[in-house]
């Protein structure tokens, strides 16, 4: 029924305006607005926060069906559940109190802020700093590529309380986008997922009282690096919307397309080209679905998560790109969407852990498992 929801209104209010929120590179607040009354803006949030208290397995799939219309629309969507995945599972009652519920219904967003101008993937050497004065922390630092944060009410903002301690000194704040001291960059100029906005935040001697501390002292690098796991079911559905769309779009313009006169659809080169795009999209929702079901009966998902962002996002890139040849000129240009897939598509293998990280992740684990 969910999936059935998000594709109805996927192709009533996402499709027909992608490409302007795109071209445009317009937040498409109305959108979101909706999104927010659908629940998907907090999927996983339980009632009593105001959430519809669906789990992930529903998250993954509404982040395929959302990004299938507008993946825009989807990081939007999947930066402020991985924010609401961070205060729920790491906030005190009062804090969930307080910075969850505004945040679900689409009429405010979130942000989640860690990666930095001097690191990415070496998330752990924040530079950004956060010294206790009295009641408060002073924060200083620049944040960067930080996504919704044009238009963030509130942030989880990882910073280093302790250098010495390198990951273990990392704390997360809560903090509203209002605080005095707190500036944006330039909008950055994207290759794709144009209608969210990506900037730097940049932290000048920013005063957050100490009751805004997330999970603890020193907590922060555990918090990013477990919400990620979440956020990766989220970006895994992204790729996986990005990729059926690419599909779907191929297989139509395939079945109509006259060649040597009959359908391109009736080429065998063709048919290897929409053979090997749905091989890999139902791989990959399968590998989502198990992390999501995992993470769902509180079993360990990190390997599977990882698993299904890096095979998903690579399906994103793989379909788009052979949507573009079934194409052939009407690929390229943009009265068709199929080079908004390819751009969009490109940065799903570099947020949130890029595909390099993922094999590292996986790696790891894999490791773990045989050296017991
Ligand atoms: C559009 C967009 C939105 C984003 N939104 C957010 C957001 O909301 N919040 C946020 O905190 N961040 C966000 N990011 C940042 C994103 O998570 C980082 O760009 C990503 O983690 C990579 O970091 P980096 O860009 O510093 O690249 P680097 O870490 O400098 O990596 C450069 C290259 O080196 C490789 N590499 C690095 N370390 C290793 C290693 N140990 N082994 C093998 N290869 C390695 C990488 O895989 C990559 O190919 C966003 C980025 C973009 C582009």
């Amino acid at each position: 029924m969910l999936q059935k929801t998000c594709r109805d209104f996927a192709d009533a209010e996402l499709v027909p305006n992608a490409a302007t929120f795109d071209r445009e590179r317009l937040y498409p607040e109305e959108q979101i607005k909706k999104m927010g009354e659908l629940g998907v803006m907090a999927v996983a949030v339980p009632e009593e926060y105001g959430g519809p208290g669906l789990d992930y397995l529903a998250y993954a799939i509404a982040m395929e069906e959302i990004s299938r219309g507008s993946a825009s629309a989807g990081v939007i969507m999947g930066v402020n559940n991985l924010y609401l995945g961070a205060v729920l599972n790491f906030g005190t009652e009062e804090q969930k109190k307080k910075y969850i519920p505004p945040y679900t219904t689409g009429e405010q967003i979130a942000c989640f802020q860690l990666s930095e101008p001097g690191n990415g993937s070496d998330a752990g050497a924040a530079s950004t700093t956060a010294v206790k004065k009295g009641d408060h922390y002073v924060l200083n630092g620049t944040k960067a590529w930080i996504t919704n944060a044009y238009q963030a009410g509130i942030a989880v903002v990882f910073a280093s309380t302790d250098k010495s301690l390198k990951n273990k000194g990392i704390t997360a704040f809560l903090v509203p986008m209002d605080t005095e001291g707190i500036s944006r960059g330039k909008k950055e100029d994207k290759m794709g997922m144009r209608g969210s906005s990506t900037s730097q935040v940049i932290f000048e001697d920013v005063l957050v009282p100490k009751e805004n501390i997330l999970g603890g002292l020193g907590s922060g690098f555990k918090i990013a690096m477990k919400s990620l796991d979440g956020g990766r079911v989220g970006i895994a559905g992204q790729g996986l919307g990005i990729a059926q769309a690419s599909l779907e779009l191929a297989v139509d313009y395939s079945q109509k397309r006259i060649a040597f006169g009959k359908p391109i659809s009736k080429l065998q080169a063709i048919q290897q080209k929409i053979a090997d795009m749905a091989l890999r999209i139902e791989a990959s929702r399968l590998l989502a679905w198990r992390a999501a079901w995992l993470k769902d009966n509180d079993k360990p998902y990190t390997k599977e998560a990882a698993m299904a962002k890096l095979s998903a996002t690579e399906a994103a890139t793989f379909c788009s790109h052979q949507c573009i040849q079934v194409l052939g000129g009407m690929g390229y240009v943009s009265d068709m969407p199929a080079e908004r897939y390819y751009r969009d598509a490109r940065v799903t293998e570099i947020y949130e852990g890029t595909s390099e990280i993922q094999r590292l992740v996986i790696a790891g684990q894999i490791l773990k498992e045989y050296a017991a």
